[in-house]
């Protein structure tokens, strides 16, 4: 039987072990936790107002706020929901692997206001949960189960009462949630998807409260996070798509029977990037600052300045000088993985063409070959600190 303790209590904490506790301050003038009074969570955990105000990130997701973690102990009897009979032995010869459930694509859009200027910040948000029992899937008992439409509540309420931020930050509050209201929650992961809304321009000038969906890169993150455990924070980036026109190429490769690429000194250079990086730390970190910051070195290292470019001997090397970058930029990433899908566009061969109606040498006219397509990919790590001898 599961005992339910109904006794309130702050979810405005974020969970890092059983003894250790993120307490999230809230930011700026304090009037984001939902409730309106400024002062937090209802319950008498009063949330502090810091004040920092750091304006609007580049792609216009203001953010207006920064969040800042303090470690508080919690107590045992602190959680809302006491599991007993956990242990539910698996009958037979089979053993469950990986197992767990949750809610997917949960839609969300928050609408910050001061004023007249006003944020906004749309997620599509999946929480999964893995539970210390399994007596949902092997004996079809459902007491331990907080419903996939609870989960899905659960985000609503949580962006209400506390606002959102950055997509890290919500999906640490979520993923906390869960580890200190349902002590039988074992691991809880939270992957955040964000639509990539700008504020709109008007005459150079930004607009208070329109925007415009500028897909150009998608962001996401995904938490997770296991009792007892410090959270995993993961930032990604996707769909970044790039072309450049020449300061590429790609030759000294294997000559052998099987090659029939010629090498190229000059060549169109187009690749669709993807990375995901993790934190070592989630303190001090302004997470939208570092996603910028890594687009802004993905940027840098594929097209180089805007007069003279950068020269690109192969997509190998381009990625990783721009991990490099990214390492040497952001201390709190520790690994960063990225891929570079090659697009090709290939040179028509137009030489069966009589000279009248081509030009005899053709630079201006490219087959794109979507598929196949080269996949180069590389994780670039932090080396560990060599150990003392003593
Ligand atoms: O930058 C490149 N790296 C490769 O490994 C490769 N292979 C290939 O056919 N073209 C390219 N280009």
């Amino acid at each position: 039987m599961s005992s339910v303790n109904h006794k309130s209590v702050s979810s405005s904490f974020l969970v890092c072990s059983e003894d250790q506790v993120f307490r999230p301050t809230m930011k700026g003038n304090g009037k984001r936790n939902g409730n309106g009074n400024g002062n937090g969570n209802g319950n008498g955990h009063k949330l502090h107002a810091e004040g920092v105000n750091v304006g609007v990130t580049a792609n216009g997701n203001a953010t207006a706020k920064k969040q800042h973690y303090h470690l508080h102990p919690i107590k045992d009897d602190d959680y809302h929901h006491e599991v007993t009979d956990r242990v539910v032995e698996e009958p037979g010869k089979y053993e469950l692997g990986q197992y767990g459930y949750g809610k997917n694509n949960v839609k969300l859009l928050h609408v910050h206001r001061e004023g007249e200027l006003h944020t906004v910040r749309e997620y599509e948000v999946d929480t999964h949960l893995k539970l210390n029992s399994k007596k949902d899937f092997i004996a079809g008992d459902n007491k331990d189960i907080i419903a996939t439409d609870t989960q899905k509540n659960t985000v609503y309420v949580l962006a209400n009462r506390h606002g959102v931020n950055s997509p890290e930050e919500f999906a640490l509050l979520v993923c906390s949630h869960f580890l200190y209201t349902y002590r039988h929650v074992e691991e809880a992961t939270v992957h955040v998807e964000e639509y990539p809304w700008e504020r709109l321009q008007v005459d150079q000038r930004d607009h208070n409260h329109a925007f415009i969906f500028s897909p150009k890169s998608f962001r996401f993150c995904t938490v997770v996070q296991k009792r007892n455990e410090r959270p995993k924070i993961v930032g990604g980036l996707r769909d970044l798509r790039v072309l450049k026109t020449t300061q590429s190429a790609f030759t000294d490769f294997i000559q052998d029977e099987y090659r029939t690429l010629p090498d190229v000194n000059d060549r169109i250079f187009s690749t669709i990037v993807t990375a995901t990086w993790e934190y070592s730390t989630a303190n001090g970190v302004d997470f939208d600052d570092v996603w910028e910051t890594v687009k802004e070195c993905i940027l840098d290292k594929f097209a180089g300045p805007p007069d003279t470019g950068i020269f690109s001997p192969s997509v190998q090397n381009t990625l990783y000088l721009a991990e490099k970058m990214i390492l040497d930029k952001v201390e709190q990433i520790s690994r960063i993985d990225m891929s570079m899908p090659n697009k090709h566009y290939f040179t028509l061969d137009l030489s069966k063409f009589p000279t009248s109606i081509v030009k005899s040498e053709n630079k201006e006219v490219y087959e794109p070959v979507d598929k196949p397509s080269g996949i180069i990919h590389a994780m670039l790590e932090r080396k560990q600190e060599p150990r003392s001898k003593l």
